[in-house]
C-alpha cells in the first residue's frame, strides 16, 4: 500500500488543517456562486465536506472533525448573519450532518458509497431525513431572528433542497476523489468524440446563457443524455465532478442573474435549476454508482469462474495420474504402460531406432506370500518398484507394473546391449536388496528379466515384441531364474 492509500485510511495531523480549510473555502464558494442575489441557495456544498470527511474515516476523531468545521462554518457565516443566527445556523449544519451519518451507520450503509443499496440508505439519511430536519430548524431561526418576508414553508424548502443537493452531489464526489482503489476507466473509440461534444454542447449551452439557437431552446437539460453517458462509461468519480461542474455552472448562471431555463421568475427558476440538478444527481451518480457495482460484480464473478476453472483442471490433472498410476506400488500403471508402449513403438517405427521392453517377474512369488503373508508380499512388490523407479530414469524411460508380480520397463531408442546392461543392474540389485526369502533356493527375493529389442519394421507389431519379452522371461525361468535373457 502506498502513501497515498494510506493517507485516507485514517486522519492524519494535515487533514486536520485541510478540513476546515476546505470547509471554510466551500462556505465561501458556495457565498460567491450558489446564491442568487435575492439570498436563495442553489446548492449548499459545505455540509458535503464534513459528512465526506465522516465517512471517509468511518468516524474517527468525528468530533474534532466537528468542531473544526463549526469553527469554520460560524466565522464564514458571520460574514453574511448576526454572530447569533451565524451559530445557530452553524449548530443546524452540524446536526444535519451528525443525523445524517448516525443513521446511515445505524441502517449499515458502507461509508465509501460503492453499491446501489448504500445510495439508496445515504439518500433516505441524508438528502431526506436530515436535511428536512435542519431545514425546519434553520427556517425557524431565519423566520424569527432575521425578519424576512419569505413564508416559513418557503424558506424549508428553499433551505432543504439547497443542502440536500450538495449532499448528493457533493458527498460521492468528494468520497470518490478520495477512493483509493478505483477501477482504471478502459477507453473506447468512440469516448473521445463523445467528451468532444459533451464539451461543445456544454460550452455552447453556458455561452448562450440558456438562449435560443435557431429557435432551439440551449436549456442545461440537454446535457442530461451526456451526462448519462459518461456515467455508464467512466464510474462513479468522473460523473460526481461532472455533475458538480454542470450544477456549479447551472448555480453560477442563476446567481450572475441569468435564466438558464427560461425567461421565468427567479423562484420559478431556482426551482427549475434544483430539479434539473436532482435529475442530474439520481440520473448521473446512481448510474454510475449501479454501473461500478455491476463491473465489480462482473469481475468477481470471473475471477470464481477462474478459480473454479483452475480447480477443475488441477483435479482433472490429479485424475489423469491417478487413473494411470498403479495403487499399491505407486509407479505407472497397466494402462499407462500401454499409452507409452504404443506411443514408442510408434515413433521407434517412424525414426527407424531401436526399442527395447523387458518384463519382470519376481521368481516364487506364491511361496513368499505363503511363507510371509499378502502383506509383506505387498511391501516386496513396493520394494521392487522402487527399485525399478531408480534404475530406469532416463527421459522417455518407463517403468510400469505390469500385473500381479510382475514388471515391466520399455526403453526407447536402446540397443540390446544397453538394454541387457539395464535388466542385469536391476536384476543384481534386487538380489543385493537382500529381502529374505527362506522358500527360495536363493534365500533372498530375485527376479527373472526377459529383454526384448527391435527397430520395427512395416510387418512388425507391438504385440510381437511382447510376445518376444515374454517368451524370453520364460526361458529366464525355464534355466533356473534370478537371471537376465535376451530375446533370440
Ligand atoms: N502380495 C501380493 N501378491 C500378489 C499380488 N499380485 C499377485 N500376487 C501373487 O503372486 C503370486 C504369483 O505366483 P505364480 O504366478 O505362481 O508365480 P511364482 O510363485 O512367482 O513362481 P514363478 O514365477 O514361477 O517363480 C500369486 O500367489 C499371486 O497371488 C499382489 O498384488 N500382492
Amino acid at each position: 500500500m502506498n502513501n497515498t492509500n494510506r493517507a485516507w485510511e485514517s486522519p492524519r495531523w494535515w487533514f486536520y488543517i485541510l478540513l476546515p480549510l476546505v470547509h471554510f473555502a466551500s462556505v465561501k464558494l458556495t457565498f460567491f456562486c450558489a446564491v442568487t442575489p435575492e439570498n436563495e441557495v442553489v446548492v449548499w456544498l459545505p455540509n458535503a465536506v464534513l459528512l465526506a470527511a465522516l465517512m471517509r474515516f468511518r468516524g474517527q476523531r468525528g468530533w474534532l472533525m466537528a468542531i473544526l468545521t463549526f469553527c469554520s462554518d460560524t466565522f464564514a457565516n458571520m460574514a453574511v448573519f448576526t454572530p447569533a443566527v451565524a451559530v445557530q445556523l452553524s449548530v443546524i449544519n452540524l446536526i444535519e450532518v451528525a443525523v445524517t451519518y448516525l443513521l446511515m451507520r445505524r441502517a449499515g450503509a458502507s461509508s465509501d458509497l460503492k453499491r446501489v443499496e448504500d445510495l439508496r440508505k445515504f439518500t433516505i439519511a441524508g438528502p431526506l431525513i436530515g436535511t428536512l430536519l435542519a431545514s425546519l430548524m434553520a427556517a425557524a431561526v431565519l423566520k424569527t431572528q432575521m425578519a424576512t418576508g419569505t413564508p416559513y414553508l418557503t424558506l424549508t424548502r428553499l433551505w432543504w433542497f439547497g443542502d440536500a443537493l450538495g449532499m448528493m452531489i457533493y458527498a460521492p464526489l468528494l468520497l470518490a476523489l478520495t477512493q483509493t482503489d478505483h477501477e482504471p476507466v478502459r477507453l473506447h473509440k468512440t469516448d473521445a468524440l463523445a467528451v468532444l461534444v459533451i464539451v461543445v454542447l456544454a460550452g455552447v449551452i453556458f455561452s448562450t446563457y440558456g438562449g435560443a439557437i435557431n429557435g432551439v431552446s440551449m436549456t442545461p437539460t440537454l446535457l442530461l443524455p451526456m451526462v448519462l453517458y459518461i456515467a455508464v462509461r467512466f464510474g462513479t468519480r468522473w460523473t460526481a465532478l461532472t455533475v458538480a461542474l454542470v450544477s456549479l455552472a447551472v448555480s453560477i448562471m442563476l446567481t450572475s442573474g441569468n435564466r438558464p431555463f427560461g425567461d421565468i421568475s427567479v423562484h420559478l427558476e431556482i426551482i427549475h435549476a434544483q430539479e434539473f440538478i436532482l435529475t442530474l444527481c439520481i440520473v448521473g451518480i446512481g448510474f454510475s454508482i449501479l454501473m461500478d457495482e455491476l463491473r465489480v460484480r462482473e469481475r468477481g464473478l470471473e475471477a470464481r469462474v477462474r478459480q473454479r476453472t483452475h480447480e477443475l483442471e488441477d483435479s482433472n490433472s490429479k485424475l489423469a495420474t491417478l487413473s494411470q498410476t498403479d495403487g499399491l506400488t505407486g509407479i505407472a500403471n497397466r494402462r499407462r504402460f500401454d499409452e507409452v508402449f504404443a506411443a514408442e513403438w510408434s515413433r521407434a517405427g517412424r525414426s527407424g531406432q531401436s526399442l527395447a521392453l523387458a518384463m519382470l517377474d519376481v521368481d516364487y512369488f506364491k511361496a513368499y506370500n505363503d511363507t510371509y503373508g499378502h502383506q509383506c508380499g505387498d511391501d516386496c512388490l513396493r520394494a521392487i518398484a522402487n527399485l525399478l523407479g531408480k534404475n530406469v530414469r532416463r527421459v522417455g524411460d518407463l517403468a510400469a507394473r505390469y500385473g500381479g508380480e510382475e514388471f515391466a520397463f520399455i526403453a526407447p531408442m536402446t540397443d540390446s546391449h544397453s538394454a541387457l546392461g539395464i535388466a542385469e543392474t536391476i536384476r543384481r540389485a534386487l538380489e543385493q536388496l537382500n529381502l529374505p526369502h527362506a522358500a527360495s533356493p536363493f534365500h533372498v527375493v530375485t527376479a527373472s528379466i526377459g529383454v526384448a529389442v527391435i527397430i520395427p519394421g512395416k510387418s512388425d507389431t507391438p504385440q510381437g515384441l511382447l510376445q518376444m519379452a515374454d517368451a524370453a522371461l520364460y526361458q529366464a525361468k525355464q534355466q533356473g531364474r534370478n537371471q537376465v535373457v535376451l530375446a533370440g
